[in-house]
């Protein structure tokens, strides 16, 4: 994730980015995408923004490397699934700024979708420049750290339930007999063009769902049989196991 944004953030624009990776073999492949990269923690000293991007069980590691060599008026967001401000502030000096920020993988492509959340101590103005380099990998929603469960759970996980959605298409497009290319190409090129007619309307998706199904007639079939499945409850129930499993990993 962390390669991912450097790249996003390089391709717009960002000139001075710093990876830092403990991994040798990492870093000669992030070095081969151009990016300047060091091994030590302590060459945050001098930066504005920091991303903390490791695993939430590794930020523990990381923070005292942090505290000891973050710049004062320094700002970190911290990628970290769960993990709360506080305890990123907690181990930081005062003077330094935290943010909380969720990715979605089509950052990859520019295409992502942040929810970010401020913590106790950083002003309107850091804040903004934060939501600013994030664009660079995508959409940015600004909410308050308790929705970040719900946040995690609709667009953090989201991706997997299109490709988990894609998965099952493509499965009953080849059983249906198309052969396994036409059936992904049918799928991928629904699925973007839908989402796309979604993003650029202001109808409702019940809307846009309406206008496809004609009475009694092949939708109206699928549907019905999405209800009798549950497959809307199950998508309601799932998501809301994910807003659980992100509070219970906090
Ligand atoms: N919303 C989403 O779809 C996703 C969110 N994430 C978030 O991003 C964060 C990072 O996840 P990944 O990129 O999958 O992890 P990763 O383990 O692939 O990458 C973390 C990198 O940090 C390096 N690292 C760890 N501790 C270090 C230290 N002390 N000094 C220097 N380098 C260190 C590791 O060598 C590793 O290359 C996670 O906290 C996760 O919550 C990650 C993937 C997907
Ligand atoms: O599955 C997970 O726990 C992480 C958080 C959101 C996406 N991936």
């Amino acid at each position: 994730m962390g390669g991912t944004l450097a790249e996003a953030m390089a391709r717009a624009g960002h000139d001075d980015i710093v990876v830092i990776e403990r991994s040798a073999e990492r870093r000669a492949e992030l070095e081969g995408q151009g990016h300047a990269s060091a091994e030590d923690v302590a060459a945050v000293a001098g930066a504005d923004v920091i991303l903390l991007v490791v695993k939430p069980q590794d930020v523990a590691t990381v923070l005292p490397q942090l505290a000891a060599s973050v710049d004062a008026g320094a700002t970190v967001v911290s990628l970290a699934a769960g993990v709360r401000n506080a305890t990123i502030e907690a181990a930081l000096p005062e003077t330094v700024g935290v943010v909380r920020a969720m990715p979605n993988t089509p950052a990859v492509i520019g295409r992502g979708m942040f929810g970010v959340s401020p913590g106790s101590r950083v002003p309107a103005d850091r804040l903004e420049a934060v939501v600013d380099l994030l664009g660079a990998g995508g959409e940015v929603v600004v909410v308050d750290e308790s929705h970040q469960d719900a946040v995690t759970a609709v667009s953090g996980s989201g991706p997997a339930y299109l490709f988990h959605l894609a998965e099952h298409m493509i499965a009953a497009g080849v059983e249906g007999g198309l052969d396994p290319q036409d059936a992904r190409t049918l799928t991928v090129q629904t699925l973007v063009g839908a989402a796309e007619l979604l993003a650029g309307s202001d109808e409702s998706p019940e809307e846009l769902r309406r206008r496809v199904t004609s009475p009694n007639g092949t939708t109206h079939a699928a549907i019905t049989t999405f209800d009798q499945h549950g497959v809307g409850e199950g998508i309601r129930a799932g998501v809301l196991a994910a807003i659980a499993r992100s509070a219970e990993l906090g």
